[in-house]
């Protein structure tokens, strides 16, 4: 079995005397901002003007640009999006980089693709979070932590495995666990993983089940509850136990079924869809496609979005969710519907 790392084998003391540059303040730079700086660490933000910012002022950081932020820390982190990042690093990280300092990535996408290529002399490495950055905050709170991968890309200092290791720990994942990889390993398995499986395949999977259901004529209401309020309830078992725990709450007569039609729909041409999917993210063909879609203004993935968010789906499962306070929007949900709307 791999090395799972947890607080132990962190320096807790690493970053004494040493200041984190989190830059962006989105759905992982909120949580790592806030978790390390619960943990004791020194923790400056770099963000353009906007809601990131003042979001971050009300948090009660000190807040730059990124250029002012990169400067003046020890540790860069860099938490802009994916798309975002090559162009804020050529014109804001790297004319202030100095030897020795370390640069950071909660992705590999930019490394190991080519579109970010650091200087020899700075230390490159990746925590990533195996999870949403408001669950990183959120568990942290709860006493908890989301697991995450760390990999070193470039040592010169000799100190990147222990600062990866007090990262990591700082953001609260080594409660959870750190495994040791690479970035190829990081950026092609999360992107397989996203894409095939925890965003892709499952909303693929839960709109063709809604969907057999209402074109068969069953009210959507019942197939909203049926193929995605109860997956959660589901999942959690899952999480909590493996696919075991799952099976042992579910009746005998469910578990029959889940054993000889889940193989019925998820066939060997599934598996070889799958397949195709890992070739194009590991040639490249994926992110060329990505990074074009960008430099084009994203025509395919606005158009895409604003059909997704009127699907009937969702539109059934605002209202339903109206009644149920208990399940409450914790974040996006305001944004989306804002969105769907126009
Ligand atoms: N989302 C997740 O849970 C996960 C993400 N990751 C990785 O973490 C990284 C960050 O992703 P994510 O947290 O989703 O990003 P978000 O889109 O949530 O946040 C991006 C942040 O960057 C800011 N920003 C965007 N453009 C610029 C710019 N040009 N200059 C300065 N600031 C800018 C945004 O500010 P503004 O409000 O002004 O737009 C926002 O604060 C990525 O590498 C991603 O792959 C890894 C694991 C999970
Ligand atoms: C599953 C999506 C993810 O890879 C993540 C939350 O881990 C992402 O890029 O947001
Ligand atoms: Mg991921
Ligand atoms: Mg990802």
């Amino acid at each position: 079995m791999a090395k799972v790392y947890y607080n132990a084998e962190a320096n807790e003391n690493f970053f004494n005397n040493k200041k984190v540059a989190v830059i962006g303040y989105g759905s992982q730079g909120h949580a790592h901002a806030q978790n390390l700086r619960d943990s004791g660490v020194e923790v400056i933000i770099g963000i353009r003007k906007g809601k990131s910012f003042d979001k971050a002022v009300e948090d009660g950081f000190n807040v730059y640009t990124v250029k002012e932020a990169a400067e003046q820390a020890d540790v860069i982190m860099n938490l802009l999006p994916d798309e975002t990042q090559p162009k804020v690093y050529q014109e804001e990280i790297k004319p202030v980089l100095r030897a020795g300092q370390a640069l950071m990535f909660a992705h590999g996408f930019n490394v190991h693709f080519n579109q970010i290529v650091p200087p020899a002399d700075v230390d490159v490495l990746l925590v990533a979070p195996k999870g949403p950055g408001h669950l990183v905050r959120r568990t942290y709170e709860q006493g908890a932590g989301v697991p995450a991968l760390f990999a070193i890309y470039q040592d010169v200092t000799g100190e990147a495995r222990e600062l990866a290791l007090a990262y990591a720990r700082g953001i609260g994942s080594l409660r959870a666990g750190g495994l040791e990889t690479t970035f190829q390993e990081e950026t092609e398995t999360d992107l397989f993983g996203e894409q095939a499986v925890l965003c892709g395949g499952l909303t693929a999977l839960v709109k063709a089940g809604f969907e057999t259901l209402t074109e068969a004529g069953y009210q959507p209401e019942v197939a909203y509850f049926e193929c995605l309020h109860e997956l959660k309830l589901i999942i959690d078992l899952m999480y909590e136990g493996g696919m075991e725990n799952m099976r042992y709450s579910i009746s005998d007569t469910a578990q029959w079924g889940d054993f000889v039609s889940g193989p019925r729909v998820v066939t060997e041409t599934t598996k070889e869809a799958m397949k195709a999917i890992l070739k194009d993210i590991q040639d490249g063909e994926f992110a060329k496609g990505w990074i074009l879609e960008n430099q084009a203004n994203r025509p395919v993935f606005n158009a895409i979005n604003n059909r997704e968010n009127q699907h009937q789906i969702e539109v059934v499962g605002r209202e339903l969710r109206k009644m149920m306070p208990f399940v409450k929007p914790q974040q996006k949900e305001k944004e989306v519907v804002a969105v769907a709307k126009n």
